[in-house]
């Protein structure tokens, strides 16, 4: 309980901190993240197929299944050079890298098919709270922002 007499309800939340319920809220923080979820994802051996293009000569129906091809090194460019505006840009591409290998795969029990879903398992897990964290800096960049207009 409050001490007797301490006014605790005028409290003013300092203008400038973007600290708020003690976790730092950066709308660009997302961008290290990923990239450092890609590094560890690069370092899985799960990863060896999708870390470039498919190899169009070795599976030469690819593209008359395949409409998008998509890979963890045009993943991680794409993020270098800047073209990516936001976690969930970024993770609907690495989704595509997932649903490209579902969908070519000729079955559940292919080898490389069971490595996309180790690995989707594992970057699902540590792309939510990224996103999270992404759209509750959002909202307190405009909530923030609001109040100046
Ligand atoms: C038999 C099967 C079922 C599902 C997949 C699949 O997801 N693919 C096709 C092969 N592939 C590469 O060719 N990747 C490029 C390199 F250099 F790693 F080989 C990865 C994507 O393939």
């Amino acid at each position: 309980s409050d001490t007797p007499g301490t006014s605790t309800g005028h409290r003013q939340r300092a203008q400038s901190s973007s600290k708020k319920r003690g976790v730092a809220l950066d709308v660009n923080a997302w961008r290290g993240q990923c990239r450092e979820l890609l590094r560890r994802m690069l370092e899985s051996a799960d990863s060896e197929p999708f870390r470039q293009p498919v190899d169009l000569f070795a599976y030469p129906d690819y593209r008359d299944i395949i409409d998008t091809p998509m890979d963890l090194g045009t993943v991680s460019e794409t993020l270098a050079v800047g073209n990516y505006e936001n976690p969930v840009e970024f993770a609907k591409d690495v989704r595509l890298i997932f649903s490209n290998s579902k969908a070519y795969t000729p079955n559940k029990k292919s080898r490389i098919y069971s490595m996309t879903l180790s690995l989707s398992a594992f970057f699902e897990t540590q792309v939510l709270p990224i996103i999270s964290d992404f759209k509750s800096a959002l909202r307190n960049q405009r909530r923030s922002r609001q109040h100046l207009s």
